[in-house]
């Protein structure tokens, strides 16, 4: 570590849950839980804020010393020590294969435009960040809580996960062959790519168990949710989560944003007040919530843009207030105003060239609705706001289930939209921004920048907020993932272009991969939830016995 000055706090951040009926936690309980017990997700219970000289002792850090300032706003040193926690994050990130770990490019002088490559890690895309630190947190827990203990009374977690395609193969690589525990990961049968499949189930380790289940993502973000909520497995397994409802996902993921902040900044056509804005290919809304943390922490972003692709779940709410499942045309949100005309799709999640984002219902999306009820609905003790957060929350996600939507009134959406905007890509302008970036970027001295689908995502919202907002703005996009993963988008794309070699774009750890033996489970529609949890039991209880 070098002489830049780090922060040491020592206060106590507590947790809540988004539904109100978990008050007081700790990090570590709620990074061991995943999911609380009413089915909602943990947040802290203030946003902390930055410490006053941050521009000026935070300029200059690592990306690894970036990390432990922020996470240390929100763990104590009594929960882990500082040396303990640096040493995490040292390990975390000694897998990346770049220095900066998550390098800033300029695309476009002229416009701008900045890519945050999230893409450096084992498994070639923004997850790793995240699920490399969580893989090493939950080894560091099991270590300290095991000490002593033979046997049986060794505690074991039990991580279940859902993935389109990225978590899956993060959260393996986060978790192979640790310790006392076991991971299952389920992703819907045929519809991840073919790279992204083979990460997967090529990995052999017997604590790791891969589930292809006949359905959507949807369905298999369901059977977790389900499974956390099953008092029988709860009391005979620890359950634990990689999914971004773990809040450990969000806390990773902050850091990037002020890597890629201080990366801008030390060009000298950039002050510390250039509006900057970052635009997040969006699915699960995990991604750009770390965005809204640091935001509301301090750091100056002008505005997050959620981009999606044809599932345009999250795009259609910041227009009209509906956060819907299906076709809202026509209905008005609480408080009186029309949806302006958007789009729906047809009923259901729609395939598309950007698979890891094939989502209906965004999870994340609940910890921000707290924060807007919490801001609007804001009278009373700061726990008497929780309080009415909690219950507004609750009540929303009721009408969800029960009518497959819901609307916010007027001041809700206004709220939402100080902070972001949104925009919604589809197939084909996905695959156009695959070529154009490709085109603009060619020179006889630099070879052409692919991108993969869901950050052409990206770059096509990005195209669209360089035309509304003033020429001095900044527009960083995120750089989800390696175009390597997604061959079907970048062959459509760039198969008529003279130079182009989809063999030039893969990296050598993919070579040989389809080839390699694999392991796999698979469920039908018919034997669903009880067929996964029956799965589960039956693993863990195998792994337990084979090893002791
Ligand atoms: C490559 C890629 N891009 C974007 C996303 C969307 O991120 P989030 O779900 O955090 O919104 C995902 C998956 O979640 C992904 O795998
Ligand atoms: N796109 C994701 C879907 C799961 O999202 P998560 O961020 O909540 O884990 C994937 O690649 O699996």
């Amino acid at each position: 570590m070098n002489h830049v000055r780090m922060s040491s706090h020592t206060s106590s951040q507590r947790y809540l849950s988004t539904r109100g009926g978990s008050y007081g936690l700790s990090f570590e309980d709620v990074v061991l839980k995943g999911l609380a017990s009413d089915g909602g997700l943990f947040i802290p219970e203030e946003i902390p804020s930055l410490p006053q000289d941050w521009q000026t002792s935070w300029k200059g850090a690592s990306f690894e010393e970036l990390a432990y300032n922020i996470f240390s706003l929100y763990i104590s040193q009594e929960e882990i020590p500082a040396e303990d926690l640096k040493n995490i994050i040292k390990e975390s990130y000694s897998t990346f294969r770049a220095p900066e770990i998550t390098p800033t490019i300029t695309l476009d002088s002229k416009r701008n435009i900045h890519l945050l490559e999230l893409f450096h890690g084992p498994t070639f895309a923004f997850k790793d960040v995240a699920l490399q630190f969580l893989g090493n947190l939950f080894e560091f827990f099991l270590v300290r809580r095991n000490k002593g203990l033979e046997g049986r009374k060794r505690e074991h977690l039990t991580v279940i996960g859902a993935t389109s395609g990225d978590t899956g193969s993060a959260a393996i690589y986060g978790l192979r062959g640790k310790k006392d525990v076991s991971v299952f990961i389920m992703f819907p049968q045929g519809k991840v790519s073919p790279v992204q499949e083979a990460q997967m189930t090529t990995v052999l380790d017997a604590n790791v168990h891969n589930v292809a289940v006949e359905g959507t993502f949807d369905d298999c973000q369901d059977f977790v949710k389900a499974l956390f909520a099953d008092p029988e497995m709860n009391k005979t397994h620890k359950l634990a989560a990689v999914n971004s409802i773990n809040w450990a996902r969000i806390l990773a993921q902050i850091t990037y944003y002020f890597a890629s902040y201080f990366s801008l900044i030390k060009s000298p056509n950039l002050s510390p007040d250039t509006a900057i804005r970052f635009v997040v290919p969006t699915g699960n809304f995990g991604d750009i919530l770390a965005g809204y943390f640091a935001k509301r922490m301090g750091l100056p972003i002008e505005k997050l843009v959620i981009a999606t692709n044809e599932n345009d779940i999250l795009h259609r709410f910041w227009r009209t207030g509906h956060y819907e499942k299906n076709e809202v045309h026509g209905k008005e949100a609480e408080g009186g105003f029309k949806d302006d005309g958007v789009k729906a799709h047809a009923e259901g999640v729609k395939e598309t060239l950007s698979p890891a984002m094939d989502i209906l219902v965004s999870s994340n999306f609940e910890r921000l609705l707290w924060f807007l009820a919490y801001q609007v609905y804001g009278e009373g003790s700061a726990d008497e706001r929780r309080k009415k957060a909690g219950n507004k929350v609750k009540a929303w996600l009721y009408e969800l289930r029960r009518k497959d939507g819901f609307g916010v009134d007027r001041w809700v959406l206004d709220v939402a939209q100080r902070d972001f905007e949104s925009e919604r890509v589809s197939d084909e302008q996905t695959v156009k921004t695959i070529k154009d970036v490709y085109n603009w970027t060619s020179s006889p001295t630099h070879k052409s920048y692919v991108l993969d689908p869901h950050s052409a995502i990206g770059i096509a919202a990005t195209l669209r907020s360089v035309e509304r907002t003033p020429s001095g703005t900044h527009h960083v996009s995120l750089s989800t993932a390696h175009p390597a993963k997604f061959s079907k988008a970048v062959d459509l794309a760039l198969k008529e272009e003279k130079e182009f070699n989809f063999k030039n774009v893969l990296p050598k750890e993919f070579v040989g991969l389809e080839g390699l033996p694999r392991r796999v489970i698979n469920v039908s529609k018919s034997d669903g939830l009880e067929g996964v949890r029956k799965i589960v039991i039956a693993e863990v209880e195998k792994e337990l016995t084979e090893k002791r």
